[in-house]
């Protein structure tokens, strides 16, 4: 999956210590693989975390800080740190770098994902390597991503990269996790995202990392919906990553399964911010998940959430998964008074410019399929 846009996220497992602090060794690698991309002329962009573990040892902390204040001040003074040693990483090679600090909300605007966007080009237009974190010390908790594979995939999203590297201090996924079950097998391809492929990963490995396969598996997901290829693995020997750019890595490559969606289906589907979520029934989860149908007042069982209309909220089927997001007609009370309803009933009781609640060129399906990955 050789492309000329990529995006390279690496996690604190891979950069610092157990004890914390950098590891400077390891972050003069990164900017080694990354450098030989950029001299083969590729746009390269990364997203680093690190910045909680470079920082909470040099604050005075004796571990990783578990307080959300504690870990944002531990980021304020760790992400200097980090663009510090980068900066001196890179330059070696002769290239300059940008920091960009992002946080959930801004994907979900449209004004100021546009505004990075362009931003970013103009970067890579004067061939500067952006480095991005996600902004922890104004981040909101629950608005939080916490670990960095959700931004990386939104970043990849957010510039249509062609590929999505995410290292990480394990060669890929494994049927369990290899910490703890020494036979676990290897993934080597993943064709779709299944509920098994959930289950069998778990959390961090490390006291430093924070999302474990589950989180990066999620980010395969979001990236391969926006139809970009994704590698989950290890880069430690020089040479690493540019064999995974040519298919080649130590790791497990997930295919991308979409087509390149509109610029709205995209925003709606991977961008937005919900703002609610609406449950429905199975019907209408088969008419929405296999049907092509747009969402009737009748498969609504109920709108959680102060939503209005205009607002992208998440669809959830009647057992709680997600199905999708989309764009709602309606405000929040007016689906609670027309729910279950069947039209000319519903149409009869609120005032609403079309009867339905997401038209289906509003509507992205983002379900977990229950089919399984292959194996190696
Ligand atoms: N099924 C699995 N296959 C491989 N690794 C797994 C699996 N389940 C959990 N893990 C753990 O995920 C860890 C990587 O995630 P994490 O510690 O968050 O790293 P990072 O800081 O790079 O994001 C591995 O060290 C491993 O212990
Ligand atoms: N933004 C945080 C990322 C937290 C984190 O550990 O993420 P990850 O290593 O991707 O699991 C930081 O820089 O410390």
């Amino acid at each position: 999956m050789t492309a000329q846009r990529i995006v390279v996220k690496i996690g604190s497992s891979s950069l610092t210590s157990d004890e914390g602090g950098l590891n400077r060794d390891k972050i003069r690698f990164v900017a080694n693989e990354l450098a030989a991309l950029h001299a083969s002329g590729m746009q390269v962009l990364l997203v680093t975390s690190g910045a909680i573990a470079a920082g909470f040892r040099r604050i005075g902390y004796r571990a990783r800080p578990k307080l959300v204040h504690e870990k944002q001040a531990a980021a304020a003074v760790g992400q200097a740190l980090l663009m510090e040693a980068y900066q001196e990483a890179f330059a070696a090679h002769g290239i300059t770098v940008a920091q960009i600090l992002l946080t959930r909300p801004d994907f979900g605007n449209r004004g100021r994902s546009q505004n990075a966007r362009r931003t970013i080009e103009e970067l890579l237009k004067q061939r500067v390597l952006p480095i991005f974190n996600e902004n922890d010390s104004v981040a909101v908790d629950e608005l939080k991503f916490s670990e960095n594979d959700t931004l990386s995939a939104l970043v990849a999203n957010l510039v249509k990269a062609g590929g999505l590297y995410i290292l990480t201090d394990m060669d890929g996924l494994y049927t369990a996790d290899p910490r703890k079950a020494p036979d676990a097998v290897k993934i080597g391809r993943v064709d779709i995202i299944s509920e098994e492929l959930y289950r069998i990963a778990s959390g961090a490995g490390s006291s430093v990392g924070t999302g474990g396969m589950r989180s990066k598996i999620e980010a395969a997901r979001i990236a391969m919906q926006g139809g970009i290829p994704t590698f989950v693995g290890r880069a430690s020997e020089p040479g690493d990553l540019l064999s995974a750019v040519q298919g080649e890595g130590k790791g497990t490559y997930f295919t991308s399964s979409l087509q390149s969606l509109s610029a709205k289906k995209h925003w709606i589907g991977f961008l937005a911010v919900p703002q609610g979520t609406i449950v429905v029934d199975a019907g209408a989860e088969t008419a929405l998940l296999r049907g092509g149908k747009s969402l009737l007042p009748a498969g609504i069982i109920r709108a959680e959430g102060d939503f209005h209309s205009g607002d992208v909220v998440e669809v959830a089927g009647p057992e709680g998964g997600i199905l999708g997001r989309g764009v709602s007609q309606y405000d929040a009370w007016q689906i609670t008074a027309v729910a279950g309803l069947g039209s000319e009933e519903a149409m009869r009781r609120v005032e609403v410019p079309r009867v339905e609640v997401i038209h289906r060129d509003e509507w992205v399906a983002t379900p977990i399929l229950k089919e399984a990955g292959s194996r190696e």
